[in-house]
């Protein structure tokens, strides 16, 4: 039988409250919502932003077939639902995936960013790359994508990001199009995780620092 070595969740329910975006209360006593200490961000609200931008995006690129290209893992979620936001066109668009990771199972940056599964220099050049995060917090993963695709000559590069955490940039890096900005805590759900947990939650909340401290 595996024997976890994470702390043992508290048993107390949430109580969305602080943040703009917050209000929904989650009953459920299922033990991944209760290592959330708060909800920021709900799915209503998720949905809302996510739609609006979806549209702009699609409004924006307009006339051209763009390269939506998903940052493994995180990105998933927030990409599945981004692209059905984005008005279909006749050009439409392409989708493809990298994977990136640089936290492994920490809440603070390796500073290393491991890329993997990219897509051929033949398939970006002369593209329109649309990279898609899940948060840009360091700025590191986002930076270092952006700098490989224009290295590879694609024609234009943006970054649609779900989260943007200034307050922790280590790299500039400014998000052409972003959903919401968020404090310097670590945040979960909607395909962010802590160490492959909590990525299927249908908000975004805050992490109990019990849930990391004795990993970080
Ligand atoms: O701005 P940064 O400091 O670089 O952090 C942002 C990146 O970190 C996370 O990826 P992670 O390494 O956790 O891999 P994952 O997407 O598989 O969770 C997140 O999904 C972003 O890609
Ligand atoms: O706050 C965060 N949560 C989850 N993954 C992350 N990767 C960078 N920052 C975060
Ligand atoms: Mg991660």
């Amino acid at each position: 039988m595996a024997v976890s070595t994470r702390p043992a969740p508290c048993i107390r329910s949430v109580t969305g409250s602080a943040a703009a975006h917050s209000g929904a209360m989650v009953t459920s006593s299922s033990t991944l919502h209760r290592d959330i200490d708060e909800v920021l961000l709900t799915q209503e609200a998720l949905a809302a932003r996510v739609a609006q931008l979806g549209r702009q995006i699609a409004a924006d690129y307009a006339g051209r077939r763009p390269l939506v290209v998903g940052t493994l893992k995180g990105a998933v979620v927030f990409m599945a639902d981004l692209v059905r936001a984005m008005e279909p066109t006749p050009e439409g668009l392409q989708l493809e995936f990298v994977r990136a990771s640089s936290y492994g199972a920490g809440t603070v940056s390796s500073g290393k960013v491991a890329l993997s599964g990219t897509l051929a220099a033949a398939d970006v050049e002369g593209r329109h790359v649309l990279l898609v995060e899940d948060i840009v917090d360091s700025g590191r993963t986002a930076v270092a994508l952006l700098e490989h695709f224009k290295a590879m000559g694609a024609a234009s590069v943006a970054l649609v990001s779900l989260l943007s955490k200034p307050s922790r940039r280590t790299v500039p890096c400014e998000p052409d199009y972003l959903c919401f900005e968020v404090e310097d805590k670590f945040v979960v759900g909607y395909g962010l995780d802590f160490d492959e947990q909590y990525r299927s939650l249908p908000y975004v909340g805050v992490l109990r620092p019990e849930c990391y401290s004795s990993v970080d």
